[in-house]
């Protein structure tokens, strides 16, 4: 589930009469998601998603990622749209907790997508990128190497719970990835969640993009990264080349890989495949028992790092060099 937060309906009417948000019918908790408390919420207007943010959200982050959201939409990319109070803020409060109001995005997630729907998620994540050149507010990506070392130095102590072997098989990567990690590579505004239940799609047709809270500054091809690891991989853990094949010739439609980001690819993917694993890792121990949150396996993201270590150049992932 994801709602961390109640809220008292006499509360949520006091909250809506900031908004021209309408008289509320009714609402509901959305068991979804892992970060925030989501509500749907039916006015007499619309219906609306409320987002309670919980801790792991920096309140100093939300006015980039609501403002994004913003940008994004009016660049013409389907995404939701934070709704202004009346005194023209994006952010209130209520229970204890800021919130935003959002509007709500026809579509469903896709639990089977098939090398078409990566095909449409390729070239709306090139969408996104362009979309994103000229926004002005700036947030470093906290999941980033220096990022993975401290959430790995959390955990260490009992990997080897989770695999045995593991304690040496991460550090030797954070090494690697030090080593390796591409300096110079187009960067923007990247997702950094582009999950397949971040996307919702009407039929075979993509509807939009959501959950914009790890949204960052970081390189371009990293985005591309994580959506292969994210999307082109079979349930066994083999990877599908003709799903990846779609995914980059969608998102170069939009906007061509130079040669340098194609080479950083396996790197990048590497790099991706760690930063899910250790979030995924972080989560499994520290979650107690019968908590109410579905914890998500931390080894599929390590047996798809074992895989990009051994890939040789990058048109083993569906790219024609
Ligand atoms: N704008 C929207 N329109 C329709 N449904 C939405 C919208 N925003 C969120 N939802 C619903 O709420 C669920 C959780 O939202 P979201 O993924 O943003 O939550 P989260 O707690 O940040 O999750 P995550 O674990 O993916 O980080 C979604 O799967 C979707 O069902
Ligand atoms: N998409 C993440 C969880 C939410 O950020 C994962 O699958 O580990």
């Amino acid at each position: 589930m994801a709602v961390y937060t109640d809220i008292a309906e006499d509360d949520l009417k006091w909250f809506l009469t900031e908004y021209d948000a309408g008289t509320l019918l009714s609402y509901k908790g959305i068991a979804e998601g892992v970060e925030n408390s989501n509500f749907l919420l039916h006015t007499s207007k619309a219906p609306l998603i409320l987002t309670l943010y919980e801790k792991r959200v920096e309140k100093s982050d939300l006015p980039f990622f609501l403002g994004l959201m913003q940008h994004l939409s009016a660049r013409g990319l389907s995404c939701p749209l934070p709704l202004p109070r009346r005194d023209g803020a994006l952010l209130g409060s209520l229970s204890g907790r800021p919130a935003a109001l959002i509007s709500f995005l026809e579509g469903m997630w896709l639990r089977k997508p098939e090398a078409k729907h990566c095909r449409e998620v390729g070239k709306a994540l090139a969408e996104m990128h362009v979309a994103g050149e000229d926004f002005e507010l700036k947030r470093p990506n906290a999941l980033s190497l220096d990022g993975w070392r401290g959430l790995w130095e959390k955990s260490e102590a009992r990997a080897d719970e989770v695999e045995p072997g593991l304690q040496g098989e991460i550090r030797n990567e954070l090494d690697f990835l030090a080593a390796a990690w591409p300096k110079s590579l187009p960067s923007g505004v990247i997702h950094a969640d582009l999950f397949p239940d971040n996307v919702f799609f009407l039929g075979d047709q993509l509807s939009g993009l959501i959950d914009f809270y790890f949204a960052c500054n970081d390189l371009l091809a990293y985005d591309v990264s994580i959506c292969l690891n994210a999307w082109c991989f079979e349930k066994d853990g083999a990877y599908n080349i003709t799903k990846g094949m779609a995914m980059l010739e969608g998102y170069q439609s939009v906007r061509p890989l130079s040669e340098t980001e194609i080479a950083a690819l396996p790197v990048l993917a590497r790099g991706s495949a760690l930063r899910f694993f250790l979030t995924r890792l972080y989560d499994w121990l520290t979650t107690p028992e019968g908590a109410m949150v579905t914890k998500k396996d931390p080894l599929e993201y390590l047996r798809k790092l074992r895989f990009h270590r051994q890939i040789g150049s990058a048109a083993e992932y569906g790219l024609s060099l």
